[in-house]
């Protein structure tokens, strides 16, 4: 039974899904990183939202861990590099908690603008302060939305309800896009230099790192109001309470802080600045949706294999996972076979498919050949971290699929480029369900790849099998299958054997025999 870790607070409901699903759950919130070290080596899944920090040291410590599954949007609490070349999968719901981040940057929008907190302060403190407060109305402003993704988009939507002007500033924002939005395409100076509101809703990246810097402050327009509902660190928050202080900026609401948690912001204090704790996502309906949707799709990947969302790894639904299941058992046996045939030689890598092979995603076939092959360097390759280490080793990977009919209803051949030319591996599913090898560098030769094997190649004359069956049986090797091809009679034969214990000095012995002209085990 799979068991996972609900490490951040998190609606019930995941914890009940799992539950159903048959998977163990354990909820342990609020946990230093050591401690989470010291408790996360025995799960198979981390269910976490943005306070859990799931870095390299917790992912070396992680050994049993398969999934990373965000009960939200960002990741960048989640060391995705390191989670990918661990062979973790890390999954968000990047939709579930959008409306409710949405609303909640259009909330601070009308708190700015009416001075809201302060206005509630002063009257609670019995004051009635009706001169003081003078407020801004949002009718026929303009909004400049940074970052039009799905967040942006539903805040340009509102924004346009309340009959605002939207300026839109995102480099991946197409104008048939921008139409559809009804928001107009700009700059980002164009969007500075025009906005009486500013909205942030994009990632925080390299690019979008401190995107309202001391520079870009100075290029907006006096008076205006700026809400960051996206990522702490897309301000200069040092830079944004000087323009604050100095009037240039009329007001600021922060949900969210460079240094979470934000217990002593150079911000806090200033006039006309609101924040609140983090709370874009913190609504009964966000929650049970990225709840229900997180417990779901790791339930999917740890009970049946399919892979929703995930940012590491091509999807894989529920449907096609188990559908695909031999067929990765296949793939990963021919990536095993010429991995230890061919070893540290091979530099490129072809998987091709044919039949009803065709008619399946591809990408996890492709994923268990490299998980195959290069699981025989390292124990801790598989599916997710293989493409990301060919990658790294510099190998050429190529996917094909045909339309043609072969002579096997369906076929998966992996073809590895070797200094010595090509070399090529073929099998395909008996019944739809086992793996048999059909071909290997040429030979017709049916066999199923497990276990303990040997791989002979011997010139093709009378009397070979006997000695082999005698050398083997001096050796205690009992021969478990048999499988015998060869390109003509006469010429070379291939032998592929099953064995029941470990050929171990028989090896030696086997290569001595007259006529062998390679002989390798193999295991599987
Ligand atoms: N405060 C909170 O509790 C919450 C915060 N968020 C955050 O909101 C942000 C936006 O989320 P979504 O809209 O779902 O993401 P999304 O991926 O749908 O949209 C992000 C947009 O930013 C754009 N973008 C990327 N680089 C850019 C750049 N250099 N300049 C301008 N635009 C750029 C992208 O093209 C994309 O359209 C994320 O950082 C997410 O983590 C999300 C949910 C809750
Ligand atoms: O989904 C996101 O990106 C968020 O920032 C929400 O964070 P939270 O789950 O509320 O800690």
């Amino acid at each position: 039974m799979p068991k996972v870790l609900i490490s951040d607070k998190m609606d019930p409901l995941a914890a009940k899904i799992f539950r159903e699903r048959g998977v163990q759950v354990d909820e342990i919130t609020g946990k230093t990183k050591d401690e989470l070290i010291a408790m996360i080596g025995e799960y198979d899944g981390l269910a976490i939202r943005s306070s859990t920090k799931v870095t390299k040291d917790v992912l070396a410590a992680a050994k049993n861990l398969k999934v990373v599954g965000r009960a939200g949007i960002g990741v960048d609490n989640v060391d995705i590099p390191s989670a990918s070349a661990a062979g973790v999968v890390v999954m968000n719901t990047p939709f579930g908690n959008s409306i409710t981040t949405a609303e909640h940057a259009i909330a601070l929008m009308f708190a700015l603008a009416r001075d809201l907190p302060e206005a509630d302060k002063s009257t609670q403190a019995g004051k009635w302060e009706k001169n003081r407060f003078m407020g801004v109305e949002v009718t026929s402003k303009t909004l400049g939305l940074i970052g039009a993704g799905n967040i942006g988009s539903i805040v340009a939507d509102r924004a346009r309800g309340l009959k605002m002007k939207v300026v839109a500033y995102d480099p991946f924002l197409t104008p048939e896009r921008a139409l559809e939005m009804g928001v107009e395409k700009a700059t980002l100076d164009e969007l500075l230099a025009r906005a009486d509101f500013i909205t942030l809703h994009t990632p925080l990246t390299d690019q979008t790192r401190n995107i309202l810097s001391a520079e870009n402050l100075a290029k907006t327009k006096k008076g205006v109001r700026i809400i960051n509902c996206a990522r702490g660190g897309l301000i200069d928050e040092e830079a944004l309470k000087a323009a604050l202080d100095s009037g240039h900026v009329g007001g600021a609401a922060l949900d969210v802080f460079a240094k979470e948690p934000a217990e002593a912001s150079p911000l806090f204090g200033t006039p006309n600045f609101i924040s609140t704790p983090h709370l874009g996502a913190s609504t009964s309906e966000a929650q049970v949706n990225v709840a229900i949707q997180v417990a779901e799709q790791m339930a999917d990947f740890l009970m049946s294999g399919g892979v929703t969302n995930a940012l590491n790894m091509p999807s894989l639904s529920a449907e096609e996972a188990p559908k695909l299941k031999p067929y990765m058992a296949l793939a990963e046996r021919l990536g095993r076979l010429v991995g230890q045939l061919q070893g540290d030689a091979i530099q490129s890598v072809a998987i091709e498919v044919e039949g009803a092979a065709a008619e399946l995603n591809q990408k996890p076939i492709t994923g268990a050949v490299l998980a195959g092959l290069m699981g025989v360097y390292s124990q801790t390759v598989n599916m997710v971290n293989a493409p990301f280490l060919a990658k790294e080793r510099g190998l050429d990977v190529r996917e094909v699929r045909h339309d043609r009919e072969g002579d096997y209803h369906t076929l998966v051949r992996v073809t590895v480029g070797t200094p010595n030319g090509e070399r090529s591996v073929a099998g395909t599913l008996f019944a739809n369900a086992e793996p048999r090898l059909v071909e290997i560098f040429g030979v017709k030769v049916e066999a199923d790849l497990a276990g303990e094997m040997l791989y002979i190649v011997n010139e093709d004359a009378p009397g070979f099998i006997g000695r082999l069956g005698t050398t083997l049986g001096e050796a205690s090797i009992n021969i478990g299958t048999f499988h015998l091809g060869r390109r003509a009679a006469g010429g070379e034969a291939v032998l592929l054997l099953s064995v029941d214990q470990p050929v171990g000095p028989a090896l030696e012995k086997l290569r001595a025999l007259p006529g062998v002209k390679f002989v390798k085990a193999l295991s599987f």
